[in-house]
């Protein structure tokens, strides 16, 4: 099978700002990557690279074995942006319906599949209401049961849970390990460190760089603390030490 996500030596540049420098990262198959690290530190630029949205100034990207941009793979991607991407004057379901006509869902299966995605989300009871009436956690959960329509082999989530509330968020995060465990290869940005210590394999950028990666328990023991937020914070003194020696 090929590898899920690959991407090598990615640099990259807005107005002469350096916002993502030497990336090196694989996103596999029965895995859940994290790409941790703080606002403004490149994590939506690099996933808008991987969905071909934005052009890497230097590097590669492919996605199952095909380089990007490449359309045709964008049927096997379920991408949730961090900015929603809904009609406000369509209903939830039409939003839905709308989503699975582009991935060419079977029109038999539609219905059931919309169903099974709003149970996700806790949404079954709102289909019928028009987005404008949602309220901004209603529709990143309405984002991320669209990114699931196709139940597609890839899934790049950025920010999957923000707004969202501690038991939906639990339920979400078991709802992604059994995907995981079906063989998805999955990759989410986040801030937050609970969302972090979830995923299997952690890489964590600052000011566009990565300053360490491994899994939640290999870091922790690397940098011989308890948890993620430490790791974080040794990972970037540690870097800063690095860069006043080189530099
Ligand atoms: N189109 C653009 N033009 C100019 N600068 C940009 C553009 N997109 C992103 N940037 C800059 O690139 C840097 C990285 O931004 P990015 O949105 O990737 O960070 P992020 O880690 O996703 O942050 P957040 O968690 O707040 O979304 C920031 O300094 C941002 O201002």
């Amino acid at each position: 099978m090929n590898e899920g996500i690959v991407v090598t030596d990615i640099d990259k540049s807005f107005n002469d700002k350096l916002v993502l420098e030497s990336i090196n990262l694989t996103a596999k198959h029965h895995q859940i990557l994290g790409l941790l690290g703080p606002s403004g530190s490149g994590k939506t630029t690099l996933v808008k690279m991987i969905m071909g949205m934005t052009n890497p100034d230097n590097g590669t990207i492919t996605v199952l074995g095909n380089q990007m941009p490449n359309r045709k793979v964008l049927q096997s991607i379920g991408f949730m942006a961090q900015e929603d991407a809904l009609y406000d004057s369509l209903s939830a379901r039409e939003n839905l319906r709308f989503f699975a006509e582009l991935f060419q869902i079977n029109s038999q299966k539609v219905e059931n599949r919309i169903n099974y995605v709003a149970s996700i989300v806790n949404l079954v009871p709102d289909l019928n209401k028009l987005v404008s009436n949602f309220s901004g956690g209603m529709k990143r959960r309405l984002s991320l049961a669209i990114s699931l329509i196709a139940d597609p082999e890839i899934l790049i989530l950025d920010e999957p849970t923000v707004g969202i509330d501690p038991e939906l968020r639990q339920q979400i995060w078991k709802e992604l390990h059994k995907y995981r465990d079906e063989g998805k290869a999955i990759v989410i940005t986040t801030h937050v460190m609970e969302d972090a210590a979830q995923c299997d394999q952690l890489v964590m950028i600052r000011d566009g760089r990565i300053i360490s990666s491994g899994t939640p328990i290999e870091m922790e023991r690397t940098y011989h603390v308890n948890n993620l937020e430490e790791v974080f914070l040794a990972a970037g003194r540690n870097n800063s030490n690095e860069n006043s020696i080189n530099h």
